[in-house]
C-alpha cells in the first residue's frame, strides 16, 4: 500500500467510527457507550454472554459480550428498539433485564438495573409479550386490576384505577369492562395486556413483539397509542420487533443485534416522531432510515443463511 492509499484507508476507517446521519436516524460511531458520562444508568449490560445448556450436547451461545448503557434521562424515559435477524438473541436480552429464567442468570458478565445487579423479576420492570397474556377466566376489569389485587390494594380502589386504565388504553369502560378475553379482538386483548402492565407503573417496560400478531391497521393504531402512553408515563421502554418501520417510528434509540451469538452491531439515535405512524411512514427521511436498517439486517440474514 502506498502512502496515499494508506492515508485513504486510515481516513475511511476513522469515518466508519464517526457518527453519521441517515434520514431521521444518526448512526453512532461507537456502540453501547453512554452519551453523557455523568447520568445514572437505567440498564447496563457489562460483557454479557448467555450460553444455554452449558456442557450439554446442545450447548448454544445465544449472545456474546453484549455491552450497552441506557441512561436515566431527567423526566424522560428513553424508548429503545431492538432489531436483528431471527434467533439473534433479542428476547434473550429482554428476559435477562426482566430476570426471567432460563435466560437469567447470564453465563458471564453483569446485568444492572438502576445500578444494581438483577437478581430476579421485580415491580420496577413490567413485561408485555406477543401472546395475549390475560387470564381467560377473568373479565377485562379483573384482568387489568390483577397486579393491584396481588399488591393487596382494596377492591374499590383497584377497580377505580383499573377503569382509568381501561379508558387510557382506548377501551370503553361501559362496553368492555365485563367482557372476557374470548369476546375481544386481538388488538383489544393487547390493549388489556398493556393496561395490565402499565397500571403498576413500572419504570422499565419490556415489550417482546407486542403487536406481532395484529393486522397492519390495528398495529399502527397501537403504535400511536403506545407513543401517547409512553409520553405520559415516562418509563424506559425496551421494544423487540421484526418491523423496522415500527422500530423507527417508536424508538429514540435502536440497537441492531448481529447473528448468533448476538452482539450489538450498530446503535442509532432517532429523531422523535411528531405525527401519527401512518403519516411518519410517508416521509422520505423516515424511509431512508428504514432502507438503511433493512439493508443491514438483510445482509445479516444472508450471511446467516450462508453460515458465515
Ligand atoms: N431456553 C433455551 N434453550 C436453548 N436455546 C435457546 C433457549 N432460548 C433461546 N434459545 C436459542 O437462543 C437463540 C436466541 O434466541 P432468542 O429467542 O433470544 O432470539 P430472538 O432474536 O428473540 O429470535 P426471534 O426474532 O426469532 O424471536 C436462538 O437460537 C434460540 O433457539
Amino acid at each position: 500500500m502506498n502512502p496515499t492509499e494508506a492515508e485513504a484507508a486510515t481516513a475511511s476507517k476513522a469515518n466508519a467510527n464517526a457518527n453519521h446521519d441517515v434520514g431521521v436516524g444518526r448512526v453512532l460511531g461507537h456502540v453501547g457507550r453512554p452519551d453523557e458520562v455523568s447520568l445514572p444508568h437505567v440498564v447496563e449490560f457489562r460483557s454479557v454472554t448467555k450460553t444455554y445448556n452449558p456442557g450439554g450436547g446442545n450447548e448454544f451461545t445465544a449472545i456474546r459480550d453484549v455491552t450497552f448503557v441506557v441512561q436515566d434521562l431527567v423526566d424522560k424515559g428513553e424508548f429503545v428498539g431492538i432489531l436483528g435477524p431471527s434467533g439473534s438473541g433479542k428476547s434473550t436480552i429482554l428476559r435477562l433485564i426482566a430476570g426471567l429464567r432460563p435466560q437469567f442468570p447470564p453465563t458471564s458478565g453483569e446485568v444492572l438495573v438502576f445500578g444494581r445487579p438483577v437478581e430476579r423479576p421485580g415491580p420496577d420492570r413490567g413485561m408485555v409479550f406477543q401472546d395475549y397474556t390475560s387470564f381467560d377466566h377473568r373479565n377485562v376489569l379483573d384482568n387489568v386490576a390483577f397486579g393491584l389485587e396481588c399488591r393487596g390494594v382494596p377492591r374499590k380502589v383497584r377497580y377505580e384505577v383499573a377503569r382509568e386504565w381501561i379508558a387510557n388504553v382506548g377501551l370503553s369502560v361501559a362496553k368492555d369492562q365485563y367482557k372476557y378475553p374470548h369476546e375481544l379482538s386481538g388488538g383489544m386483548r393487547q390493549r388489556v395486556a398493556i393496561a395490565q402492565t402499565l397500571i403498576l407503573r413500572p419504570r422499565i417496560i419490556l415489550m417482546d413483539e407486542p403487536f406481532g400478531a395484529l393486522d397492519p391497521m390495528t398495529r399502527m393504531n397501537m403504535q400511536d397509542l403506545l407513543i401517547d402512553l409512553w409520553r405520559r408515563t415516562q418509563a424506559t421502554v425496551f421494544f423487540v420487533t421484526h418491523s423496522i418501520e415500527e422500530a423507527v417510528f417508536l424508538s429514540d434509540r435502536i440497537y441492531v443485534v448481529s447473528n448468533s451469538p448476538g452482539t450489538i452491531l450498530r446503535e442509532l439515535t432517532i429523531e422523535p416522531s411528531d405525527r401519527p405512524s401512518k403519516e411518519m411512514q410517508r416521509q422520505p427521511r423516515f424511509q431512508d432510515t428504514v432502507y438503511y436498517l433493512r439493508d443491514l439486517i438483510s445482509q445479516l440474514e444472508e450471511s446467516q443463511r450462508a453460515g458465515t
